[in-house]
């Protein structure tokens, strides 16, 4: 059996086209991919969002939550930025989820298809923020919950903290691709996120994918602190 290499995305989170493309250089040599969201699409628009991605694989980040032809809508208006990967809410649902699966099929000829992922339960809220929404449940029970509708309903993997990997991994093996925001290398400020673990805390526990912006695109030296990301998944 081949071990599963954890890779790195970098988020570009900008509002700036050539901060966003300075991030991307300086990372090259160490991430695999790049995140847009929704930070950088809303201020630079989807031309800028397929020039900025260029050559890198693209993970685009705008976490699609409506009704379910609306989502399904939206996908076809994004396919000219050819991602990688794209995400929707798993909150929206069994129905919108499937409707987006339709989309992207429809959308995307098959080899140039981005995994479909499920938002689970964002990684800046912790038990307290999820009751003030009434969800009794504690955030692990509702990503699996979440997690277990989205990959039934046609998603190819789910966004999830470090902290639900593993029980993501026991409830549903290694056929959800799990890409995974809320790390924080050891001693970097925590900004919003509440369920964090480090890069290697998060390789170890099976990430496919960890996404870190504020880490690498704060330092003095983002190359250098993309680099020890990169050195830490390496092991
Ligand atoms: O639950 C989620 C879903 C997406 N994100 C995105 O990941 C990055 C994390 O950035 P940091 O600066 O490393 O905190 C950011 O672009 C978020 O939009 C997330 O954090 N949590």
């Amino acid at each position: 059996m081949t071990a599963r290499r954890t890779r790195l995305i970098v988020a570009l989170d900008t509002k700036d086209t050539a901060q966003a493309a300075r991030w991307r250089d300086q990372t090259a040599a160490s991430a695999d991919a790049v995140k847009l969201g929704l930070e950088f699409t809303y201020a630079c628009g989807l031309d800028a969002v397929r020039q900025v991605a260029g050559p890198r694989s693209l993970f685009l980040d705008l976490k699609l939550h409506d009704i379910p032809n609306t989502v399904a809508s939206a996908i076809g208006s994004l396919a000219a930025t050819r991602p990688a990967m794209l995400t929707i809410h798993a909150m929206g649902g069994a129905a919108m989820i499937a409707a987006a699966r339709q989309a992207v099929d429809r959308a995307f000829p098959p080899e140039a298809r981005p995994l479909l992922l499920a938002v689970t339960v964002l990684t800046s809220m912790d038990a307290d923020a999820l009751h003030g929404i009434g969800i009794a449940d504690d955030p692990c029970r509702q990503v699996l919950r979440l997690g277990a509708l989205a990959m039934e309903s046609g998603a190819d993997g789910l966004v999830c903290s470090p902290r639900e990997i593993a029980p993501l991994r026991d409830r549903l093996g290694g056929r959800a691709v799990l890409v995974v925001p809320g790390i924080r290398p050891e001693g970097a400020a925590m900004g919003d996120q509440k369920r964090v673990m480090t890069p290697a805390e998060a390789s170890r526990a099976g990430a496919d994918w960890i996404v870190v912006g504020r880490p690498i695109t704060t330092a003095a030296d983002p190359a250098a602190a993309a680099a020890a990301v990169a050195a830490e998944l390496a092991g």
